[in-house]
């Protein structure tokens, strides 16, 4: 059903006073908003890919991942053109509390690999704002008006909490057999530079992440074509991108599991960066670096990772950003980096241009 963007935002507001589940979403460069408005506030696990709705996957913990299923919801959508924008927010003084432990944990992870432990590790952390008033729905259209290119959600549900994005990065499209995905990795801010220049290290972490997608795709697919690495802008920042389709020739399933975590958000080997990531992290990610989208019968999906994402809990704001860590990392830079990521969720909230 097509409501004008009043209608729509008016309906999700209802259903969430009444602390109902649901998910509103954005494709990338798409123009319309999915609401979906669970009837009850069952808590749906994901059992497998073979169900239809919305899923929410943490990074690891397969037992948490859960589904908003399409037969239990109903589907509403608007045109984004038609939604007003929300309220800012004004918040006075960041504080960064967290920073020497930041540094402290980047030069663990590059100690680690001049042990030989890993080529790759992305760290994270978490930052909290302390906010007692948030109002979310006028915080996602401000989101979605914000970022068109973005994969744009808010996820809500009343047993595990609300979640809200802006994701540059697909992990895995599939429809009638085609796949798309990208690897994404290596950022530089946006300081209105006309061309971008890459150094090695950015060079190198993201060709770590395309020779893990193109591994991880060798046996459950044909077909692969791999572009030429491109620089793309996502909000203030650039990224480098390689975009790979292939055709699908195995289990959906079987390829996402194999796929994530990348090491756009984990490392390389996979194995030992996230023994490493669960032990030295200062946080649990939850579903921060997990996947979220569509899924339906048909071995056909539609997932995101779950970047420049934040989550409101009890009266906190709280935002999570992380960086691939190299040899050639230095603890300082890696820092600024998850600061200028910090800002471009940030922005939207206080509405600075
Ligand atoms: C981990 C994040 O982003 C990922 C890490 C990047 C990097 O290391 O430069 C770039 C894009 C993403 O694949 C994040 O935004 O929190």
């Amino acid at each position: 059903m097509i409501l004008t963007g009043e209608v729509f935002f008016k309906e999700v507001s209802n259903h969430y006073d009444q602390e109902l589940p649901l998910v509103l979403y954005k494709y990338p460069a798409k123009t319309k908003i999915h609401g979906m408005l669970q009837f009850d506030n069952t808590l749906h696990k994901l059992v497998h890919m073979k169900q239809q709705g919305f899923i929410m996957v943490p990074f690891v913990g397969k037992e948490n991942a859960v589904i908003i299923p399409k037969d239990s919801s109903k589907e509403i959508q608007c045109e984004l053109s038609s939604v007003s924008s929300g309220h800012s927010i004004e918040i006075l003084e960041l504080e960064y509390p967290e920073k020497q432990r930041h540094l402290s944990l980047v030069d663990s992870g590059v100690k680690a690999i001049e042990n030989g432990k890993f080529q790759k590790v992305v760290l994270s952390r978490e930052q909290r704002i302390s906010l007692p008033e948030l109002d979310c729905i006028g915080l996602y259209k401000n989101l979605a008006r914000r970022y068109p290119d973005a994969f744009c959600y808010l996820w809500y549900h009343p047993k595990v909490g609300l979640w809200m994005g802006a994701s540059p990065e697909t992990l895995i499209d599939v429809k009638d057999q085609k796949i798309h995905t990208m690897a994404l990795a290596a950022t530089v801010g946006d300081h209105g530079q006309t061309t971008v220049q890459w150094g090695e290290k950015e060079k190198q972490e993201q060709a770590m992440v395309t020779v893990a997608i193109l591994d991880a795709l060798k046996d459950y697919s044909s077909d692969i074509k791999v572009s030429e690495v491109q620089t793309v802008k996502a909000a203030k920042l650039y990224h480098l991108q390689t975009k790979i389709t292939a055709k699908l020739s195995g289990d959906l399933e079987g390829l996402i599991e194999e796929l994530h975590p990348t090491p756009a958000v984990c490392g390389l080997p996979k194995l030992p960066a996230l023994d490493f990531i669960q032990a030295n992290e200062f946080y649990k990610r939850n579903y921060y670096t997990g996947y979220l989208g569509t899924i339906n019968m048909e071995q056909q999906a539609q997932l995101y990772v779950n970047l420049r994402c934040m989550q409101y809990i009890g009266n906190e704001l709280v935002l999570y950003v992380g960086g691939g860590i190299t040899i050639d990392s230095v603890a300082e830079r890696e820092w600024e980096e998850t600061v200028n990521k910090g800002k471009t969720i940030l922005n939207v909230v206080t509405g600075t241009p």
